[in-house]
């Protein structure tokens, strides 16, 4: 018989995790897994559970029930063994404040017995940076020096919870670079973020969660097709009563006519048939599958299952 290696699990599982701050339920029986080389995004309203199910992730929380196997350890119990294999960009830095960010990372390799990494400061941006003090960072600056310490490890998974929030465009860019190149050399990652168009851009597997529950998961492409397409026109004096008859649902809000629809092609065929005859200028005429940001925002208004 074979045994089961931890070379052969997924290098991160989630099973029926539930996580309480005393009564109060933050996280409700979730799962999921994450292979090597995968970024995986938790997605989530404010106080959706991400921050506590990542920090139960990297043994700083012990689950109330079901369980956490990262490289195949309980983290809760072998935080220290796989500290050398997990990197955390976490929303709280925990550096000190009077050295400077070369002395930082300095120190960061010396602790883990790693080679001198000078040039990550500046594959994240902070080469102009790198004898300034801690105290004096930016709140992105810290999250780029965050980076350069994950990026020395050569880690085997990344924790990394909102890493971009309070970057600009072009670091928030750099990130996703690095981000990547990481999951190219086998790094698992999970990733929280606020940013829609991130998740899009970087994740093999979105979960959205809502509640301390995994509301929806898949590939970007399968939550956005499980939804129905839009087509958004105007602003125009529209009169519904005016309109054809579509196969969609369709709201008239602010002189915008939004219409969610299953036959996206056949809806959009209508609109444009009875605009042409009636000689209606549809103005800005938008049509798709629905965005993370609409589905997101309807899962927001959505009442508590
Ligand atoms: N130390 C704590 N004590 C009590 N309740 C807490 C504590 N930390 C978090 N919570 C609550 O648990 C829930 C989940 O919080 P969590 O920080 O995990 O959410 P989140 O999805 O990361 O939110 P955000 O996007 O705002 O960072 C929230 O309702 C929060 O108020």
């Amino acid at each position: 018989m074979n045994a089961i290696t931890h070379e052969d699990r997924p290098a991160v599982e989630v099973r029926d995790l539930a996580c309480r701050y005393g009564s109060f339920t933050a996280v409700d029986g979730i799962s999921f897994t994450i292979a090597s080389g995968e970024l995986f995004a938790l997605l989530g309203t404010n106080g959706a559970g991400k921050t506590t199910t990542v920090e139960t992730a990297v043994g700083l929380r012990r689950p109330a029930a079901g369980t956490v196997h990262v490289q195949g350890r309980d983290p809760w119990r072998h935080r220290r063994e796989l500290a050398g294999r997990v990197a955390v960009i976490g929303q709280e830095t925990g550096f000190a404040d009077d050295l400077t960010v070369r002395e930082t990372l300095r120190l960061w390799t010396d602790l883990h017995r790693l080679p001198a990494r000078e040039e990550l400061i500046e594959r994240v941006d902070l080469a102009h940076r790198a004898g300034v003090r801690v105290a004096a960072l930016s709140g992105g600056e810290r999250r780029r020096l965050d980076l350069a310490l994950a990026l020395s490890t050569d880690p085997a998974v990344l924790f990394a919870d909102e890493p971009t929030t309070g970057l600009d465009p072009a670091s928030r860019r750099r990130t996703w670079a690095l981000l990547r190149e990481l999951t190219e050399r086998g790094t698992a990652v999970l990733l929280t973020t606020h940013y829609l168009d991130e998740a899009a851009e970087l994740a093999d597997h979105v979960a959205i969660m809502d509640r301390g529950r995994i509301a929806r998961f898949g590939t970007v492409e399968e939550i956005t097709s499980s939804h129905e397409a839009r087509i958004t026109v105007g602003p125009k004096p529209f009169d519904p009563l005016d309109l054809p008859v579509l196969a969609g649902r369709t709201a008239v809000a602010d002189g915008r006519l939004t219409v969610r629809t299953t036959e996206l092609q056949a809806d959009l065929h209508r609109l444009l048939d009875w605009a042409a005859r009636t000689g209606v200028d549809l103005g800005d005429l938008r049509a798709g599958p629905a965005t993370l940001d609409e589905i997101f925002a309807e899962l927001e208004t959505a009442p508590a299952s």
